[in-house]
């Protein structure tokens, strides 16, 4: 469905895109690559999981948008962008032809740019469909001429080899020390701030809230974005790797995330939703991990509580987009390297608005952000009391991050298990969790610790910053003890 258009002063120009997508078969690659071996040089955009997805470089065009109406902005920007575009697709699959990568503020008062940008070059697979696209900005009513030969020099500028052609290997994420320190609110502060929302909570003003928190890693050497993406892309295979720099000056987003806010192709609708986390370290000697697993998380009351939450706002949510949504009968549980969470998988078959057109991947993020996974439940009442009682503003963080194409497909996970680049020697890191009545503070501040792992492994701090991972010099915050 087109976006609601604002008044037209406030829509800048958009740039004329030619864009040209051929089968990798076409440039001399036979069989689909793993695009993990992708994850290279300057410029990186990525969207991966399994080895699959989107990897972007360099930038044809992009628009940056800020305040509550930042989706109604970029959706605006990206129609008139797709209206303009001259585009040659030989692939025809969700993502081939002109796409792009995006990341939006969790709140809407964020002082963070949120926005998309469409990359020059742009490697997709999809099964066993690989293809790569080039995207290049032509004056008005210009001929079309691109051709397969642009394609192979801009896969060659951008990997510094050719198509087929092993890229070289990124060096160690950060050479040297890490100093990690608190960020808007140290342990302590953190785990007050947590105590304050489960007495809102049991007072009655809210069901849920989640509450997130801010870690600082300095580098000693100039940090490798490009070296901890395919650290997380290779560890978190089950994840949704993601690396977003919308270039405005904000930062590089970057992680892997297991949460899918939403997913469309082809006019269905998918999410995964999570809420309900153990942390693998937290086995006790002697049990069976798969069946603690089972009985922490499945079996538990107050697992299952807050899982229901997730469940019922996204499905309230994606009610008027929707004629069936389905989920599974049971949640199951999803196993990562750090943590167990409790899982569901939605689906739903999207009605057509009145334009004939089912909504876009963009659209239906804005409709379901935030989910009572990373905000609370009822949401206007946990999204007020959250930047209170954190004090920070999350930027990014617990955004949708994702891509979306043409033809309205597109993924948007939730950014979670990342952190933002702020320059070559800074990363925020960020980790939160769901408190019910039940939840106990330090229990909560431990399992921020676990879900910050995946960042803190990929800057080679090894699973205990507080332990110090040897040869990385890193000085932690202190460590709740289990
Ligand atoms: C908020 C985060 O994670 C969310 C909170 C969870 C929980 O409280 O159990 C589980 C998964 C996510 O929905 C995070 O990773 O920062």
């Amino acid at each position: 469905m087109p976006a609601p258009r604002p008044n037209d002063d406030a829509v800048p120009p958009v740039p004329v895109l030619h864009v040209l997508t051929v089968p990798l078969a076409e440039l001399g690659v036979p069989t689909a690559p793993d695009l993990r071996e992708l994850l290279a040089g300057s410029g990186l955009l990525a969207w991966t999981v399994d080895g699959q997805g989107l990897v972007g470089h360099g930038r044809a065009a992009g628009h940056t948008v800020r305040g509550p109406d930042r989706f109604t902005a970029a959706r605006v920007w990206w129609d008139d962008l797709a209206a303009a575009a001259v585009v040659e697709d030989r692939v025809g699959v969700p993502g081939s032809g002109l796409a792009a990568f995006g990341a939006f503020s969790f709140a809407a008062e964020s002082g963070a740019d949120s926005g998309l940008v469409v990359p020059e070059l742009v490697v997709g697979r999809r099964d066993d469909d690989a293809w790569a696209s080039l995207a290049v900005a032509a004056a008005p009513g210009a001929p079309f001429t691109l051709s397969a030969e642009d394609v192979v020099a801009a896969w060659v500028h951008h990997h510094g080899a050719a198509p087929g052609a092993a890229v070289a290997a990124a060096p160690a994420a950060a050479p040297g020390p890490v100093h990690l320190s608190p960020g808007a609110l140290d342990e302590a502060a953190w785990t007050q701030a947590v105590r304050e929302g489960v007495e809102l909570i049991r007072a009655g003003g809210l069901e849920k809230l989640v509450l997130a928190r801010d870690v600082l890693a300095r580098t000693a050497g100039p940090l490798d974005p490009v070296a901890v993406v395919r650290d997380l892309a290779h560890r978190y295979e089950r994840c949704w790797t993601y690396c977003v720099d919308l270039g405005s000056g904000a930062g590089r987003l970057l992680g892997a995330t297991p949460e899918m806010l939403v997913r469309v192709l082809d006019g269905t609708a998918r999410a995964r939703v999570l809420a309900g986390t153990l942390d693998r370290d937290a086995v006790p000697a002697g049990e069976d991990p798969q069946r603690f697993a089972a009985r922490v998380l499945g079996e538990s009351e107050k697992q299952q509580h807050e899982h229901g939450f997730a469940i019922d706002s996204l499905t309230a949510s994606l009610a008027p987009y929707t004629e069936v949504v389905t989920s599974s009968p049971e949640p199951f549980i999803l196993e990562l390297p750090n943590v167990w969470h409790l899982a569901s998988d939605v689906t739903a078959v999207l009605r057509p608005g009145p334009a004939g057109d089912p909504p876009s991947s963009l659209e239906l993020a804005e409709a379901v952000h935030p989910t009572a996974a990373v905000c609370g439940t009822p949401t206007a009442a946990a999204a007020a009391l959250i930047p209170e009682l954190e004090r920070m503003d999350r930027g990014l963080y617990a955004g949708p991050v994702g891509w979306l194409d043409a033809a309205g497909n597109g993924d948007w996970g939730i950014a979670l298990r990342g952190a933002v680049q702020q320059d070559e020697h800074t990363v925020r890191l960020f980790a939160g969790c769901g408190i019910v009545g039940a939840s106990d503070p330090e229990a909560e501040l431990a399992e921020t610790w676990a879900k910050l792992r995946p960042m803190l492994q990929a800057l080679g701090l090894g699973a205990d910053p507080a332990g110090a991972a040897p040869g990385a010099g890193a000085a932690a915050p202190r460590r709740p003890g289990r």
